[in-house]
Order: C-alpha cells, then structure tokens, then sequence
C-alpha cells in the first residue's frame, strides 16, 4: 500500500460490501496475496462471515452465516483492513472511489459488492414495511407486536416465509399468480405445501439440514450512523418472536390473482366514501375490488441492486433489472471493476441448467469466483467459468419441509419443449422432475427424499432416461443403486 495523503490512500484490491459476496471475495484476495493489503469498505459495522463450509454433493453447499463485527475478520486475516464508511462516488476512469468519510481510494481492481434492497409497491410509505437487514426486521417485529391484521404482498421467498412464521395475527396474503409461491415452487407443490397453513404447527421445528444464520448484534461497535446493513438469509426469523396482539397461531387468507391497487391513511380513508364507522385502521384496495384494513403492509415484493453511487459519470452496462451487467469473469463494462452477489446481474450465456437467483448461496460462489479472477487478471493468468455456475441448486424450507431446486426446476426457458413426472405422497413428498427429449433438465423435491444426488448427477451427466419412463418416480425401486 503507497499513501499519498493522509486522506489518500492506494490498493491493488478494494472490495465494497460487507455481505456475503463482498467478505468472501475480500477473504479469497486477502489469503491468495498475504503480503498485499486489501480493503474492504463497507456501509454498516457488521459483516456477514461464513463457517462451516460443507460441500455437501457436486453443486449443493452447506453452511452457517454469522454477522459479526468486522474485528473479527481482521484477526483472522492480518492484511485485510476494513473500513466502514459508505462509498459516495465511482470515477472508475481514474480508478477512485471516495466514501461518506471523505477518503479517497486509488485501486487497481475494485469488486462491488453492495448488495440490493427491497423493491416495495410504494416507496416512502409509513404503512408499508420491507425486510432486507437486521433493523429491518427488528422494525417489522415490533410492528407486529401490537397488531390484529397485516397484509403480505408479494409471493417469493420473504412472503412464503412471514405467512407460515407469523403467529397471534391474521394475516391476508396477496399473491398476483394463481399459486402461491410462484418465484420458487410450482401450482403441484404450492398445493402440496399449503395444507400446513391450516394445520397448527409442530411445536419444535424440524431439524434442517442446510444454512443457518447467527447474529451478535450485541458485539457490535457502537458507531452511532449506520448504514444499510446486510441481507437476512436462511432462519432470519428463528431468533425473533414474530407474534402479533391476538390469541391466534395461524389465521392466514390468501387473496390470489390480484395486485394493491391503492392504500389509504387513516385519514385519508375516513374522507374517503368507502368509509364506515367500523373501518378506521389504514386500508388498501386490491385490484379484485375488495378492501381490508390492517396495521400494516409488508411488501415482499424483491429487490432492486444497490448500484447508484457507481453511476454518475461512469459507463456500466446494466441489465433489465439494474443489475451491474458482468461477464464471465465477473468483469462489468467498466475497466478494472468487478462485480459480485446481488448488487450484479449474470451478463454470460449460461449453462443449459443454470440461472441466476438472488441466494446466499450464488453470493458466495460471486464472491469467490470475482476475487480468482481479479487474481487471474493481475497474473496473467487464464481462467474459466467455474464449476458451480453449470448446475443450479438451492436448499432451503418453507412451511417447515425442506425443499431442494435444481437445474430448471420450474421449466424455465424451455417453452412447450418438455414434460413433466410428479411423485406425492400428501404430507410426506413431492418429487417433480422436468424431461426434455428423455433427459433431466431440472427438479423439485419437497420432503425428505434423498433424492438430490442422484438428480444432479442424472441432470449434469444427461443420460437418457426415455427407456425408464414412468418407472424413473416409481417408489419401490431403489434409484441410487439404479443409477450407481
Ligand atoms: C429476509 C430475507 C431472507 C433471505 N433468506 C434467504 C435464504 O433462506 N436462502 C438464501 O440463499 N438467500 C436468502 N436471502 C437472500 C440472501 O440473503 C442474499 O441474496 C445475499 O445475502 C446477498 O448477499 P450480498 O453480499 O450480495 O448483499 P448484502 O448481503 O445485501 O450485502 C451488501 C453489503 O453492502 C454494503 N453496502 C451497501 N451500500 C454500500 C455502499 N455504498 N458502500 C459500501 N458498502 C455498501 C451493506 O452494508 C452490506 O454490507 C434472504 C434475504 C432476505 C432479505
Ligand atoms: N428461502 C429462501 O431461499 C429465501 C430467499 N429470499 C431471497 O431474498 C430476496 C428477497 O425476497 P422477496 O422479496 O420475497 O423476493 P422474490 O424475488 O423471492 O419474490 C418476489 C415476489 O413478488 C412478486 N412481485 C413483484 N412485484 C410485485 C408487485 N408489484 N405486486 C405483487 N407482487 C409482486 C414477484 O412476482 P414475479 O416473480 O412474477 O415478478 C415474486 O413472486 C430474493 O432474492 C429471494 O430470493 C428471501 C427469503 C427466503
């Protein structure tokens, strides 16, 4: 590291970010150049570490997430400095960035890693609520302490998780699709898995074999402004109480086909003509014409890619959803700047079985593979699109079932051009796989079917399994020692 000023300062590697991309790819450069400093700047004092690392098959990962104070991080790696101030500005022409604190960083490659944040059906609204970090949640906790009714938007990951946890409150669920669950599951699992929201819920959950998450709030510095922090992942909600004022467990109506069409103040609806005496709380109108008042509006409805700082005066490339456009070394159109996690948007063509979702998971594989290639760039070295981008997997659990994605597991991108077999056993499982011209594309598996091995191997092998038909899904054969 050169100084040039007190308040100048040069790297060779500079990542913004303390997610879980951003700390990956500052771990990987900090011990593949032990006699280099890195910096990684990030908005918030607390950093997202991961531990356990347990490549549990080919592609599917296990491991725990700690958010921890970035001390720890600069004990564990001595040449890695972080700082926490926000970056403000991006000459990338330069290769600069100032931060909130008035430091300028000279770096010869820099990896944005500065996450996304919710993407809510109306900004700069007190009634609605989106959850992203720790303060997030905490806000949306004590909300919920004191109300009877609150409406959940939206019908992905956050929406499938607050209707099954929230309990002591009703809860009306708008969903768009005819199904719930629609940006992870299909109509056969949605129907599978929506019995477990009339039933009362099992006193101890399941144990669960992927991710969990951990915080320590409590050994945080105390730096008084802080910024956004972190995204919550898997098991966020396990270390809060999410229990609203009423003596319910579950009371969950879900409204399908139908988006928010306005939501009115207090105020604003007791001028309104729909008012009546009984109807005082903050109302929102669906577009199926009904009204409901409720306490609150959470609008999990997901995200938009942090990327304003790095924009002014700058040339990226951003893809449809604002994503920072990278290709496959993780390179954005900007010289020199990479880019990782949820801030970036996939810009490569893609293996025939992969895709890109905004998971814990896809993060750190960013983060890892940004930093090899930052590492290969400053060597000469060549490199090539890693491994874990050929075959998406996902592990996670909704309503309390362990759910496993692979591949194209909702038919993505494959039009009419496929066919489908589906195994349920109500309850218990549901295995859904997705053929094209007789070989494994993609599947979905809820329950405990141990099953996704031999899937990611029949879908990355492609071996044609026409000669099996249905009998692929067929209960009382073996199908690992089948395919062994
Ligand atoms: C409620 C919830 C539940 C989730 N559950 C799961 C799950 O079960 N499984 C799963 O795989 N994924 C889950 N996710 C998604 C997952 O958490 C994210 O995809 C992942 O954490 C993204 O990591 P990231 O490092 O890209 O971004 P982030 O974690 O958002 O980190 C961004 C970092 O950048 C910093 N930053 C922001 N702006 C600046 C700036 N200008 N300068 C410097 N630093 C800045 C922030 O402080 C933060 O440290 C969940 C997300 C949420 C919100
Ligand atoms: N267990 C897990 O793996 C979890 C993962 N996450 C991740 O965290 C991030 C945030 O989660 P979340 O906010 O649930 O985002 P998701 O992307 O998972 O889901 C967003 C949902 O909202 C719908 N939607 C978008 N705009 C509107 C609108 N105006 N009105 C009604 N519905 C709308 C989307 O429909 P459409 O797709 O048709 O646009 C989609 O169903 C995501 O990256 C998600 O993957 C979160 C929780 C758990």
């Amino acid at each position: 590291m050169a100084t040039a000023s007190q308040s100048e300062v040069q790297f060779r590697f500079v990542v913004a970010g303390g997610g879980i991309a951003g700390v990956t790819c500052a771990q990987q450069l900090a011990s593949q150049f032990p006699s280099l400093d890195i910096v990684l700047l990030t908005a918030a004092p607390m950093v997202k570490t991961v531990s356990n690392f347990r490549q549990v098959s080919k592609t599917l990962e296990d491991f725990e997430v700690e958010e921890q104070p970035s001390s720890v991080l600069e004990e564990k790696y001595p040449n890695l400095k972080v700082i926490q101030s926000a970056v403000t500005v991006l000459h990338a022409k330069q290769h600069t960035l100032l931060t909130e604190n008035g430091q300028v960083f000279h770096y010869e490659k820099l990896c944005v890693c500065t996450g996304a944040r919710p993407k809510l059906i109306i900004q700069d609204n007190p009634h609605v609520l989106g959850i992203r970090d720790t303060d997030s949640a905490q806000e949306f906790q004590k909300r919920l302490s004191s109300a009877k009714r609150i409406v959940v938007v939206g019908n992905g990951g956050i929406a499938l998780e607050l209707v099954y946890e929230v309990e002591g409150c009703e809860v009306i669920w708008a969903v768009k699709d005819k199904a719930i669950g629609n940006a992870f599951i299909d109509a056969g699992a949605a129907q599978f898995i929506i019995p477990s929201l009339e039933a009362e819920k099992p006193k101890k959950a399941l144990p669960c074999k992927r991710t969990r998450y951990t915080t320590d709030k409590d050994t945080a510095p105390n730096t008084g402004s802080e910024g956004p922090g972190s995204a919550l992942g898997p098991d966020w909600h396990e270390s809060i109480s999410l229990r609203g004022a009423e003596q319910v467990s579950h009371r969950v109506h879900v409204e399908y086909e139908c988006e928010i069409e306005k939501v009115y103040s207090q105020q604003e609806f007791m001028q309104s003509p729909l008012y009546t005496v009984e109807k005082v709380a903050p109302h929102l109108i669906l577009s199926n014409g009904k009204t409901y008042g409720c306490d609150f509006i959470v609008s999990a409805t997901g995200v938009v890619p942090n990327t304003e700082p790095f924009l002014h005066g700058n040339n990226f490339d951003l893809a449809e959803d604002h994503g920072l456009k990278v290709d496959e070394h993780m390179q954005t159109s900007e010289p020199d700047v990479y880019a990782a996690g949820d801030v970036c948007t996939a810009g490569w063509e893609p293996s025939a079985f992969w895709q890109q979702m905004r998971l814990w998971t896809q993060a750190r594989q960013m983060g890892w593979y940004a930093a090899r290639s930052m590492a290969a760039d400053i060597l000469g070295e060549a490199i090539e699109l890693d491994f874990c981008f050929e075959l998406f997997s996902h592990i996670t659990k909704f309503f309390n079932y362990k759910v496993v994605l692979l591949g194209k597991f909702n038919a993505q991108g494959l039009g009419q051009d496929h066919e489908l077999l589906v195994r349920c056993t109500k309850g218990l499982e549901y295995v859904k796989v997705v053929l094209r011209g007789g070989r494994m594309m993609g599947a979905i598996l809820i329950g405990e079917t141990d099953l996704e091995e031999t899937f990611e191997n029949l879908i990355l092998n492609q071996m044609d399994l026409s000669p099996y038909g249905q009998e692929l899904l067929n209960p009382n054969i073996d199908i690992e020692d089948y395919f062994d």
